[in-house]
Order: C-alpha cells, then sequence, then structure tokens
C-alpha cells in the first residue's frame, strides 16, 4: 500500500491509512458492489482493520474491528460528531433541519434532549407501555385470523411493521398511522420507508463528484424530492389534524408537546438553548422518528423468527423460558421482560449477526487527528462497518457466523456484552454521542415483540419450504432488509383466553 506522509500537529510524520488503489475521478466507488458491507468486510481483510476509501473527491476511512472502532467513538469521538453532507439529508430530511443530520450544536441537542424526555427516558418509556402492549395485541389479533384461513402464508415482518409503526406513531403523533382504515396502507408506508434507506444508502456519486451532479448518474436525487413529497403530505397532515383540535383535547405526544412550545415564548431558563423549533424542524424529527424506528426494528424482529426457525431447538428453549414465566393464558407484558434471559440472549444474537445498518450511519472528522498511528484529515468520512465487526473471529471466535445466543448467557464467553454502545464488538446502535437516539425504544419493542410471537404462535415454514433450505440472503439499503420476506403459517399454542381482546 502506498503511504504518503503528512506533516502532523507536533511536527511528527504519520502515514495515511492504508487502502485498495481505485479508478481516476470515482476512486472506490465502482468497488463497492451489491452490498457494499461484504466488500468493505473483504477490505479489510485485506488492508488491515483501519483503511482508507476515496469515492471522488471525498476521503473516507473504514473501521473495522472492535478496537479501532473503539478508538474513533470513544477516544476521538468528540472528533467525529457530525455527519458528512449528503443528498438524503438535502432532499429528504428538510435540508438537515432534522435530528439525524442536523449539525452537531444547539439545535441537534434541543432536539435530541427533547425526544429523550418525552419518548425514550426510562420514565417516558414507562408512561408508553400500554401503547406498545396494546399494539404487540392488535398484532396477535390480526394473527389470529390468519391462522383460520389456510396456507398462504402470512408475510410476519410486514406484520410486525404495523406494530412497530403504529406504536411509534401513537407515542409521536397520537394516533396509529397504518392499516385498517387510519390514513396510510401499511404496504405502502413501509415501501415508503425501505425507499428511504435504499436511496440514503445508496451512495450517490453526485455527494461524491461535485461535476456529476447536476447530472444525477443514477436518478437518486429524483426519486428523493418525489419521496419527499409524499413524507411531506403526511406530516403536513398530522400538524393540520393537530391544529384543528381545540387546546384542552392536545394529547401528550410528542407533537402536541413541539406544536405548544412552537407558540410559546422562549424561557431563558428552561435549558432551550434560545432554539426554537420551526414547524419544518417538527416535521423533520416527526419523519427521522418513524422511518429510524419502524423498519430497523421490524426487521430485526423478522431475522430473529428466521434464525429460531433455522434452529428448532433455541427456539424451544425459549418457548419453554417464556412459558415458564408467563404461563399459557396470557400474552406477554414488558413486566415480564426483564425476567426472560434467554430471550435477551437471542435479542443480542440476532443483533450481532443482522445489525439494521451495517454500516452505521456516517460520521465526519471535524479536525485532523491520528488515530491509532494514523493521519485522518479534516473532512474525513468515517464508516464503522458494526456488520463486519460483530462477526469478526478475533472477537467472537471460530463460531462467529453461528447463531448461539448461549454465548451471551451467564458462564458464555460473552456474558457481559450488551449493545448499548460500550462493547465495541457489538454496536448495533453505533456508539458515542451520535449514537442511536432511539435505542431504549427499539430494544424495548423488539423484545416485546418477538417474545409475543414465539409465545403466542407456533411458526411453521409455507408452500414447503424446510427450515435448512431458508433463504437467509440480505438486501442492501442503509438497512439491512432480508432479500426474501420471512413468510410463516402462525398457529396458535396458548390457551383461548389469552386471545380474548
Ligand atoms: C433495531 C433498532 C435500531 C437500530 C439497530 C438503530 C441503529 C442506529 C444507528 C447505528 C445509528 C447511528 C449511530 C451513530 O452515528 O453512531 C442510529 C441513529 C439514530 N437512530 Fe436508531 N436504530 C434503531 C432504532 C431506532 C428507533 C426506534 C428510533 C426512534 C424512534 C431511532 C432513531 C434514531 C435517531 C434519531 C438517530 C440519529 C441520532 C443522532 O444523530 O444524534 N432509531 N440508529
Amino acid at each position: 500500500a502506498v503511504c504518503y506522509l503528512r506533516s502532523h500537529g507536533s511536527g511528527a510524520k504519520l502515514p495515511l491509512p492504508p487502502g485498495p488503489r481505485g479508478w481516476p475521478v470515482l476512486g472506490n466507488l465502482p468497488q463497492l458492489g451489491a452490498k457494499p458491507h461484504h466488500t468493505m468486510a473483504a477490505l479489510a481483510r485485506q488492508h488491515g482493520p483501519l483503511f482508507r476509501l476515496r469515492f471522488g473527491s471525498a476521503e473516507l476511512v473504514v473501521a473495522a474491528s472492535a478496537k479501532v472502532a473503539g478508538s474513533f467513538l470513544r477516544a476521538h469521538d468528540a472528533n467525529f460528531s457530525d455527519r458528512p453532507p449528503n443528498s438524503g439529508a438535502e432532499h429528504v430530511a428538510y435540508n438537515y433541519q432534522d435530528l439525524v443530520f442536523a449539525p452537531y450544536g444547539a439545535r441537534w441537542r434541543a432536539l435530541r434532549m427533547l425526544c429523550a424526555l418525552h419518548l425514550f427516558s426510562a420514565r417516558a418509556l414507562d408512561a408508553l407501555r400500554s401503547v406498545r402492549q396494546d399494539e404487540a395485541r392488535l398484532m396477535v389479533t390480526h394473527l389470529l385470523s390468519a391462522s383460520s384461513s389456510p396456507a398462504q402464508g402470512v408475510a410476519i415482518g410486514q406484520e410486525a411493521n404495523v406494530c412497530a409503526t403504529n406504536a411509534l406513531a401513537r407515542a409521536a403523533v397520537g394516533r396509529r398511522v397504518v392499516g385498517d382504515g387510519v390514513g396510510e396502507s401499511a404496504r405502502e408506508f413501509k415501501g415508503m420507508v425501505v425507499e428511504l434507506m435504499q436511496l440514503a444508502g445508496a451512495f450517490n456519486i453526485g455527494d461524491f463528484v461535485p461535476a456529476l451532479r447536476w447530472l444525477d448518474p443514477q436518478g437518486v436525487v429524483a426519486k428523493m424530492k418525489h419521496l419527499h413529497r409524499r413524507y411531506d403530505r403526511i406530516m403536513d397532515g398530522f400538524i393540520s389534524e393537530r391544529e384543528h383540535l381545540a387546546g384542552e383535547e392536545e394529547g401528550k405526544d410528542l407533537l402536541s408537546i413541539m406544536l405548544a412550545k412552537m407558540r410559546q415564548p422562549l424561557h431563558a431558563d428552561a435549558g432551550e438553548d434560545g432554539i426554537k423549533f420551526t414547524e419544518t424542524n417538527i416535521k423533520a424529527l416527526l419523519l427521522n422518528l418513524l422511518t429510524a424506528g419502524t423498519d430497523t426494528t421490524s426487521s430485526t424482529v423478522e431475522w430473529a423468527l428466521a434464525e429460531l426457525i433455522r434452529h428448532p431447538d433455541t427456539l424451544k428453549q425459549l418457548q419453554r423460558e417464556v412459558d415458564d414465566v408467563v404461563g399459557t393464558s396470557r400474552l406477554v407484558t414488558e413486566a415480564d421482560l426483564p425476567r426472560l434471559t434467554f430471550l435477551t440472549a437471542v435479542i443480542k444474537e440476532t443483533f450481532r449477526l443482522h445489525p439494521s445498518t451495517p454500516l452505521s450511519l456516517p460520521r465526519v472528522a471535524a479536525e485532523d487527528c491520528e488515530v491509532d498511528g494514523y493521519h485522518v484529515a479534516k473532512g474525513t468520512t468515517l464508516l464503522v462497518n458494526v456488520w463486519a465487526i460483530s462477526r469478526d473471529p478475533a472477537s467472537w471466535g471460530a463460531d462467529a457466523l453461528e447463531f448461539r445466543p448461549a454465548r451471551f448467557l451467564p458462564g458464555g464467553s460473552h456474558e457481559t456484552v450488551d449493545v448499548k454502545g460500550g462493547d465495541y464488538e457489538l454496536i448495533p446502535f453505533g456508539a458515542g454521542r451520535r449514537m442511536c437516539a432511539g435505542l431504549s425504544w427499539g430494544l424495548r419493542i423488539v423484545t416485546l415483540m418477538t417474545a409475543t410471537l414465539v409465545h403466542a404462535f407456533d411458526l411453521s415454514l409455507v408452500n414447503g419450504m424446510t427450515p435448512d433450505k431458508l433463504d437467509m440472503e440480505e438486501a442492501y439499503g442503509l438497512t439491512l432488509q432480508r432479500a426474501v420476506p420471512l413468510l410463516v403459517q402462525p398457529m396458535p399454542r396458548l390457551l383461548p383466553s389469552a386471545y380474548a381482546t
């Protein structure tokens, strides 16, 4: 590999990280392939766990081991607390007026604090417990009706998506938004989220080669603008609906709270940093929540069920655990979850092998810095290959690619490892100050949905599919979809009273 020497703050000369040679103009963009997280894992085996790429005129570094991820996200987190400019943020996320792409600063902090306070703190999360449980119960009822009609199979990821979307929507805008007679068709809304993730994950050439920007060679920007208009109409609908309600009728949902704040004068002492939210900020935040928090969680449940169906003994062990704690005359509640140790291990193992955002979300260096002996220049984009890191045999051993939840059980090899950003070998939610804002909600709803489904139903495959033949292929977007949706036939396994509504 070529090593350019650059002078560093101290005057010492540091090499740039090694990396593959790229094409003229486009750099390494044409080499990414259909699944960039796989390609980048292979490049790390060749060039090492900290390597460099060039996309057009943009410099990138990729972190592909727990140790390197820790160097960036712990030691250098402050320097990488911004996200690089990108067309998705501009054309979909209201020109950076949202939380996910907000410049690191007062408005980002205020938006993040607002969600933490009203949705994701332990207290807010518990206050919204009945909303999640209610939606889980509705999912069960819906599946029950499917179980009585013969075997076309149910797309279980779609069912979980309805549950995840409506639970979040009730917390954010005070009502359900998908499914029977409430507005968007469930399939259509999920389709919009998947499209957004595909576009956001597309590595738009125009973002990296300014000269080609106007051409929009992949048509990504045109699609983004179109998709944005569809979302914007939905967000406008939420707001106008709220504004027609009289003051007293306004709920405690996030939208009501934000609208009220927007109308009130700022209180200098309210810890708001002089930040006044606009209607655009409100729409952009709602868009963030309803996209970042829906397909990520439902896809995780779908991957978990697919792994469990492929590992019948593990599924039986899980069902035994839930039966022991919950019994067979009612559904799972969130109060049961802390006692479900094996379930927790199953969820961690699912996040390990199938992290929802395989390349996390990009960060950008605010200043020059030195990482693990290499020079990383200001403006360099950081990608963290969380997918490769959580499959790295150096961290996970020879059975790294096997689905084996027991590794997380007491006495197991990874007993103390959690997904919350402190253990860099398992960071599906990222780490550091820009880590996932919705971690607590995401974990809770994924765990509740998975527990509820395996407890309430036996799930058998349809159309002659057998567990060993089940297709586990990934479809890449910013989020990791199953290439082939999981189709199952649900069969109730609890006492009839458990399903009574
Ligand atoms: C399976 C569930 C989820 C996974 C695996 C996941 C993963 C991630 C990751 C990897 C990041 C980037 C972190 C970084 O830059 O270090 C992120 C950011 C974010 N996520 Fe999640 N997420 C999930 C669920 C949710 C939910 C339920 C919500 C909200 C309802 C949410 C909202 C956000 C937001 C707002 C950000 C941007 C944070 C910021 O820039 O400050 N996510 N998520």
